[in-house]
């Protein structure tokens, strides 16, 4: 069996960025991946300007706590500042642009207008807030890297140095398979002895908060020509495709048989993972295939742990491995097998880790865990871990974007 480690780190491996780019419009690029470095062309601040409302002077012009100087000009952010005249003050506001001789802003707090005048109360410091030119961003520097994840911050980055578009790699088509008999789409008639297709809607709203291409589903019943005709289909119409079920060693276990008469070169691992032991990856016409287990859970664990990392490198971002979080365990009865067994977990903050309970319904086929949890426990193969062990954990919201 293969150690969960080395399979994690054979998939996040065949995640090569894509060779193509293509240029996108800034209010539709939240959630896409850079394809290349970002400059800055300008300097931010483009000039010093004033961290808060009150007034420019020279500092040597207030010595003296109740020193009275002269109001000059009323100076709003965005209009141009005259050149301060000795012994004199400028009344400014909030990103207003440092007039040129004055050497310190004075907020308002510790100033009295009246008049025409104003009294300084507080002792003036040289540089005082003063947000210098180039102090966030410098022309020439490299703001973003390539193979970053466009979020909030990262526009607004874009959009503060002037970008309105940026290169980014095409987004990632996903293909999903279903495969087996039993399976029925949710709002249809259930017959006896049949299931709703739960990991369908599953994988495809796990890719998509991945930031892939809405994904493309095609359902096989237990059938060669059938299976072997959508796996060709999504093979030739997408970047990877993931099948789900039917890759174990069943009678209907038809999808290896179809990978191989496609001319597919198969890679079939038993993962010392508990949910999810059967996994294989496959290479048909240049482009991957991932075969996951059946049960709905083992499916989830599977594409979390294993698949979302070579998404994130076929997507060509940079960081394809999450953070591994650290918890205390907080469990009524000991954990732990065979295999390298993730739990399902809630976690919650107290004083110092965070306590990790795990679902008290722990089976592979059980949904309702998924629905719960907001992460999964990592109790290594071997192990029998009592409440209070410190152990790993990946969170959801780390591991599935
Ligand atoms: N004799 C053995 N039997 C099994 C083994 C084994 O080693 N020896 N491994 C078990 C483990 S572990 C897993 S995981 C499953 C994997 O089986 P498959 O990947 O071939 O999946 P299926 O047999 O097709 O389905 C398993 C299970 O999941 C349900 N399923 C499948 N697809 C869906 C779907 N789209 N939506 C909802 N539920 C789905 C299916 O009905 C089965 O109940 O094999 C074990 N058996
Ligand atoms: O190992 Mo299987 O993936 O539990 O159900």
């Amino acid at each position: 069996m293969l150690d969960f480690d080395t399979a994690q780190a054979r998939l996040a491996a065949r995640g090569r960025a894509p060779a193509a780019h293509e240029t996108v419009a800034l209010d539709a690029l939240c959630g896409r991946v850079l394809a290349k470095d970002i400059v800055a062309v300008l300097d931010l601040p483009p000039a010093d300007n004033s961290a808060m409302d009150g007034y420019a002077l020279r500092a040597a012009d207030a010595v003296v706590p109740g020193t009275t100087l002269p109001v000059q000009q009323r100076c709003f952010a965005g209009q141009a500042p005259e050149p301060l005249l000795p012994g004199q003050a400028i009344r400014l506001f909030t990103g207003s642009v440092i007039p040129a001789g004055a050497d310190t802003v004075v907020m308002q707090e510790d100033c009295r207008e009246d008049d025409g005048r104003v009294t300084i109360l507080a002792p003036s410091v040289p540089g005082r807030h003063i947000r210098r030119q180039g102090e966030d961003m410098q022309r020439g520097q490299a703001v973003l890297a390539r193979g970053t994840r466009l979020g909030a911050g990262q526009l607004a980055v874009l959009a503060a140095q002037g970008y309105d578009r940026a290169p980014v790699f095409p987004r990632l088509k996903v293909g999903i398979l279903t495969t087996g008999d039993e399976l029925i789409p949710p709002g249809q008639p259930l017959p006896p002895a049949a299931i709703h297709n739960s990991n369908a809607p599953m994988l495809a709203s796990l890719c998509s908060g991945l930031g892939t291409a809405v994904p493309m589903l095609r359902h096989a019943r237990d059938d060669a020509d059938a299976t072997r005709r959508a796996l060709a289909e999504l093979n030739e119409a997408c970047d990877l495709v993931l099948s789900v079920g039917g890759a174990s060693v069943g009678e209907k276990d038809l999808v290896k048989p179809a990978l191989e008469s496609l001319g597919g070169t198969l890679d079939l691992w038993k993962v010392r993972m508990k949910p999810g032991k059967p996994v294989a990856l496959a290479e048909l016409n240049g482009r991957p295939v991932v075969c996951l287990p059946g049960n709905p859970v083992s499916a989830f664990a599977v594409f979390m742990l294993l698949v979302s990392p070579l998404i994130r490198g076929l997507q060509g971002r940079r960081d394809v491995l999450p953070p591994v979080r650290r918890g205390i365990l907080d469990t009524l009865r000991p954990v732990g097998g065979e295999r390298d067994d993730f739990l399902r977990v809630q976690a919650a903050q107290g004083a110092g880790l965070p306590r990790l309970t795990p679902h008290s319904q722990q089976s592979s086929g059980a949904l309702s865990s998924l629905a719960w949890a907001h992460g999964l426990a990592r109790i290594p193969a071997g192990a029998r871990l009592e409440s209070g062990a410190e152990v790993d954990w990946m969170a959801l919201s780390d591991w599935l974007s």
